[in-house]
């Protein structure tokens, strides 16, 4: 694993910027269009203002989640309220947005529709960023749900799959395992000392139903953008 190791958050977000864009810039170039598919929760917030003032032509690129909350789109929990407010603003406010929260009234229905909508997302996703809670989950597979093996499983061809979990609120929408991995380039976006103990756990050792992160990191490329 590629470790990129940085002494501030604004020294990581001004250099992860600048790295994002010359990736999604390569996609265009090569296919006309790029995907960026990003990650809820705290950490990507500062990134995504940074981003959204740096130059490209954000109408050949669109942008979404690696996993979403079921809840509505203008509630505090949703990661597409968030990325409305942080992302989709100045210059990246071109950018086209494929959320995943549908009008279906639970997350179960509503896979049938984001697997429909993933026709609108150039595939592979040229950049993924992803995220990890402190019990080793990365997008939403979490380890405490009774989904887990559904979401890890190698031959689930399904890219979207609901997820309940149980050590934190709402049902989730998350991209599986297979789609994940199906990216041109990944990145692991933390912060903090304990976020990094975290890492450091699940690199040495195996299993993957109790930290989901190590699927990812056993089975492609990641690098770690990592902040204090
Ligand atoms: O919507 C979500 O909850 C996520 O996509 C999730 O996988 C997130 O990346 C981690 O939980 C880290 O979240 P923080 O950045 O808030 O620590």
């Amino acid at each position: 694993m590629k470790k990129n190791l940085f002494s501030s958050a604004q020294a990581l977000n001004k250099s992860f910027a600048e790295r994002i864009v010359t990736l999604l810039k390569q996609g265009i170039e090569n296919n006309g269009r790029a995907s960026l598919i990003v990650s809820g929760g705290r950490t990507p917030q500062a990134l995504f203002a940074e981003l959204s003032e740096t130059d490209l032509d954000w109408s050949k690129v669109v942008v979404s989640l690696a996993d979403e909350r079921w809840v509505e789109t203008s509630d505090d929990a949703s990661n597409e309220k968030m990325v409305r407010e942080h992302l989709l603003r100045g210059k990246a406010g071109k950018a086209t947005f494929v959320g995943l929260k549908t009008e279906a009234e639970n997350a179960e229905d509503g896979v049938a529709s984001c697997i429909e909508h993933l026709s609108q997302i150039p595939m592979p996703f040229d950049v993924l960023i992803l995220g990890m809670g402190e019990d080793g989950h990365t997008a939403s597979l979490f380890p405490c749900s009774a989904q887990i093996s559904h979401g890890l499983d190698r031959d689930n061809q399904d890219a979207y799959l609901a997820v309940q979990p149980t050590t934190a609120p709402n049902w989730r929408m998350s991209l599986s395992l297979t789609a994940l991995l199906n990216s041109r380039q990944v990145f692991l976006h933390l912060q903090g000392d304990k976020k990094k103990a975290v890492l450091d756990q699940a690199l040495a050792g195996t299993d993957e139903f109790e930290m989901p992160i190590r699927a990812v990191l056993s089975n492609t490329d990641v690098e770690l953008m990592w902040a204090p």
